[in-house]
């Protein structure tokens, strides 16, 4: 299979190595493009070009910042990558690490490399198995840059 990974120049972390990693180790025959933009407005139409280059499934790792101006861009953004999944009937997987999410570099470094690490697996799943891939842990409360938070029985 063959995915995109589409990251940014405004991350703090390398999120888009970490993605790699994660996705040659679960899928050891997958060809992966990389396709870095500037920030996270850009990644809508990055993620387009990679799937319009053959890619089954991408998988975007942006970085928001802590202003308001930061919050709406990331909206902007976000409603960008559905609109290219629903256009292209493809998966984009929007991985956003928000900057006020933690006060301590240590713990934004510790989220983003959970949060792309599983959502890279997660993609892999989704793109090599389909709609079911993840149907055993539906309702398991799963969560990527923190702890699972778990099922309420
Ligand atoms: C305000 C702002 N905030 C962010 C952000 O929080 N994270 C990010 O990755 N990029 C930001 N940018 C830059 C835009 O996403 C984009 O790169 C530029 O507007 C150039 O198209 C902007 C302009």
């Amino acid at each position: 299979m063959k995915y995109g990974v589409a990251d940014t120049t405004f991350s703090r972390v390398d999120m888009g190595a970490i993605a790699i990693k994660v996705i040659k180790r679960e899928d050891p025959d997958a060809e992966i493009i990389r396709y870095t933009v500037p920030g996270i407005k850009d990644l809508p139409v990055a993620a387009r070009r990679l799937i319009d280059s053959g890619c089954d499934g991408v998988i975007t790792l942006g970085w928001v910042g802590k202003t308001m101006l930061d919050k709406y861009s990331y909206l902007a953004a976000s409603i960008g990558l559905i609109i290219v999944q629903v256009l292209t009937s493809k998966h984009v997987i929007d991985v956003t690490v928000h900057e006020d999410e933690a006060d301590d570099e240590e713990k934004l470094k510790e989220i983003a490399i959970d949060r792309a690490s599983k959502h890279a697996r997660n993609l892999v799943l989704l793109v090599k198995e389909g709609k079911n891939a993840l149907t055993p842990y539906a309702g398991k409360g799963l969560r990527q840059g923190y702890k699972d938070a778990g099922s309420i029985d």
